[in-house]
């Protein structure tokens, strides 16, 4: 399957040749009102694309919490890699069509009394959403317009810039060890890049949810804006970025990322192998049972 973008296209491929086209500022089309939107939808992944800005929305929809299951990742490395594709798509706006939640993080059915296989091609998939996302020549800017534990934090991660609304009850972070599994060396890897490596110490051992506020003050996200503003705030963040010539930030976003993304790359069927014995012990498989109780329990 095609990811790792950056990579794979190498240091001059053709989105990148395009730059000097690209340079011009790629929301005065939009302004100018010659509005050309193409919708597209999997299963769970909404699209909508203004040509004119060169912008997809791109909404998770998997009711109720987009819990990332295996069809969810399938398609999601689908859609980027189509508008990773797409000439007329330069940037990507990743949210949630589910109110109050951005994404739970991955299914943890897919991770419970599941064969050995499954877990495999699960893992698979979720390697693959990394490399896609973090891997993306496209602008990526996350508008977090909700809740946000572990895989939905990573998600977030990836993207260049993150705007989250400024919710009290709203919180982010990577909390893998409250439910007594881990997050891999590339989750750990990719917030160390964002937090540093002594907070990220802590937040990963601690499993620690942050609060909007502290989401902020720790540079988990970039800026907290009012609920109805998530959106907005986002078109015009990812104008800005549109703005700088194409193949210059590209080859910079590569060079900031390569060696992460090599890493994975090198060690990918060890880390599923280590995943797979991992999650199949039985003492791991009674802490998300549990975990899971605790869930449903929290709604009676
Ligand atoms: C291996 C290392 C890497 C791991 C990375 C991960 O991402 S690990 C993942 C770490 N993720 C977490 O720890 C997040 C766990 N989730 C939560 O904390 C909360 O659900 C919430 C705050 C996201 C939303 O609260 P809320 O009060 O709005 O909603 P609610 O709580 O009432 O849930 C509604 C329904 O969805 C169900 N369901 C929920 N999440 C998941 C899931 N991930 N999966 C599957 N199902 C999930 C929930 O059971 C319930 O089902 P029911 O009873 O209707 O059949």
């Amino acid at each position: 399957m095609a990811a790792l973008t950056l990579l794979r296209r190498g240091s001059a491929p053709a989105r990148l040749l395009s730059g000097t086209l690209n340079a011009r500022n790629p929301c005065i089309g939009a302004t100018q009102g010659c509005h050309l939107r193409r919708h597209f939808s999997n299963n769970k992944i909404l699209v909508e694309l203004d040509e004119a800005s060169g912008v997809a929305i791109m909404k998770l929809n998997n009711p109720p919490v987009n819990s990332l299951s295996l069809e969810l990742l399938t398609e999601f490395c689908i859609t980027i890699e189509k508008l990773e594709m797409d000439r007329s798509c330069r940037g990507v706006i990743l949210t949630s069509a589910a109110p109050k939640i951005f994404s739970a993080g991955l299914d943890i059915t897919e991770m419970c009394g599941k064969s050995a296989e499954h877990y495999a091609a699960f893992w698979r998939a979720v390697q693959e959403l990394w490399l896609t996302l973090y891997g993306s020549n496209m602008v990526t800017i996350a508008a977090i317009n909700g809740t946000s534990p572990a895989a939905g934090c990573l998600m977030a991660m990836c993207c260049d810039f993150r705007i989250m609304a400024d919710n009290p009850k709203y919180t982010i972070g990577l909390n893998e060890t409250q439910l007594g599994i881990v997050a891999p060396f590339w989750f750990k890897d990719t917030m160390t890049n964002i937090l540093g490596h002594r907070l990220t110490e802590q937040s990963l051992q601690l499993g620690q949810m942050y609060t909007t506020p502290e989401a902020l003050k720790i540079g988990l996200v970039d800026q907290l804006v009012p609920e109805d503003k998530v959106q907005s705030t986002a078109a015009a963040v990812i104008c800005n970025w549109l703005a700088v010539p194409a193949h210059a930030r590209q080859i910079t976003k590569s060079m900031m990322r390569k060696q992460n993304i090599e890493r994975l790359v090198n060690h990918r069927e060890a880390d599923i192998d280590n995943f797979v014995n991992f999650i199949g012990k039985d003492s791991i498989q009674k802490s998300l049972q549990v975990y899971m109780d605790r869930l449903k329990q929290r709604k009676q």
